[in-house]
């Protein structure tokens, strides 16, 4: 099947064509700074995008359109084919992922009028983590809360997460359901999540994606009652938002959200740079450390996306800190410029340390294909 992925993004929209039997990637192509100039909006970035496609596909048809959408809630905990209800469940779960939601209820609408009759599929980054146990998702707040507004962490990045377990499981020889690991998912998002037999057992992000580590431009895990002293000081819900969402992490720290920028300042001696790094390395191997004890002794630890798989010099950084659990990195591994699933740890490291590659669209497209099918069959 010739499949149309799109993962809309909160300023950029990313697409594929994928051919489900062959894996072969017919087209691929980005559309960033929406918001700016030539690109006021979502719509119009579709627009673009369906002229994109017909561009290079000529008269082929897609066969469907998998769409990646972040917030699936407690409701969606597969893929499911998209019509209007569902899309409007999905814009319904917006304010618990500001970033994500909107982009992806306006891009299954946007692909209804450019692909008329074409199935569309909805791909969940909070489905994978339907396995958390109630430990790990409930929060010690009244249940009220949870009972009335679904209060509750749900986790994301889940579709990464369970594609590069499945491959990591694949690379160490053990069928999946024997994988007990830290998956660190580490791009303009980030989180880290631990599985025990391939399973979900806790994840860093919560009731969105803010949780957590420290990201791009989102503080991660933060003492909440900050907000309220800043909703004193007359910070609005808007402005609380904005400042969290996207004017802290990296960028507040360190003067850039792009690791890329951040890295070359602090190798250009800027200090903030640099200590923006620490600050953010040294979270994500306390949480390597905690979910080390939540799976009860991980076998493995697994970066990936653009930061864990291309930042050698951030993965040492975090490994760093890993010596009490036996970690020990193999510094020409992990320098070493393939782009293959690799091991970076030492023979006698105490836990397996790998670099996998994620692909997303590879994931959903494989999903989507699947969802129609069985649509098909019923
Ligand atoms: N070669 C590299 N070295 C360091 N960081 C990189 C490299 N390539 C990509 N990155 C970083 O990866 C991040 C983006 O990751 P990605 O997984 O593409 O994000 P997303 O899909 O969430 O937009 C950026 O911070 C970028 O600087
Ligand atoms: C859930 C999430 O944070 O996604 P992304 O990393 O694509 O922003
Ligand atoms: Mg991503």
């Amino acid at each position: 099947m010739l499949i149309l992925v799109v993962n809309s993004g909160s300023s950029s929209l990313k697409y594929q064509v994928r051919d489900t039997d062959t894996r072969e990637v017919l087209a691929k192509g980005l559309i960033a700074r929406i918001g700016e100039g030539d690109v006021p909006d979502h719509h119009t970035a579709m627009l673009l995008l369906s002229e994109q496609v017909r561009d290079a596909m000529g008269d082929k048809r897609i066969d469907a359109v998998g769409h990646r959408v972040v917030h699936g809630g407690e409701r969606f905990s597969q893929p499911v084919l998209v019509d209007n209800e569902i899309t409007r469940a999905i814009e319904r779960l917006s304010p618990l992922a500001p970033l994500h939601n909107p982009a992806s209820a306006m891009g299954i609408r946007a692909v209804a009028e450019q692909y008329p009759g074409v199935p569309q599929v909805a791909v969940f980054d909070t489905a994978f983590h339907r396995t958390l146990p109630e430990r790990a998702w409930r929060y010690a707040i009244p249940q009220t809360l949870y009972r009335r507004y679904g209060i509750r962490r749900y986790g994301f990045h889940g579709t990464s997460c369970a594609y590069v377990s499945e491959i990591a499981a694949g690379f160490l020889g053990i069928p999946v359901d024997r994988f007990d690991g830290i998956v660190a998912h580490l791009g303009n998002g980030a989180s880290v999540t631990a599985l025990k037999e391939g399973r979900s057992i806790d994840t860093s992000m919560g009731f969105t994606p803010l949780a957590g580590l420290v990201m791009g431009t989102r503080s991660g895990d933060i003492d909440p009652s900050v907000l309220v002293f800043l909703e004193r000081e007359g910070y609005t819900a808007e402005e609380l938002d904005d400042l969290l969402n996207r004017e802290s992490g990296l960028l507040a720290l360190g003067g850039a959200a792009d690791m890329r920028e951040l890295t070359a300042e602090a190798d250009g001696g800027n200090g903030q740079a640099e200590l923006a790094l620490e600050i953010s390395a040294y979270r994500l191997a306390k949480y390597i450390g905690a979910y080390h004890v939540a799976v009860d002794g991980a076998k493995a630890i697994v970066f990936t996306a653009g930061i864990g798989e291309n930042d050698d010099p951030y993965r040492a950084r975090v490994l760093k800190h890993l010596g009490a659990l036996g970690v020990r990195l193999d510094e020409e591994a992990n320098a070493s410029p393939s782009k293959d699933t690799r091991r970076i740890s030492t023979a006698d490291s105490a836990i397996e340390v790998l670099v996998v590659p994620t692909d997303e669209e590879e994931a959903i497209a494989e999903a989507t294909a699947e969802t129609v099918l069985a649509a098909g069959r019923e």
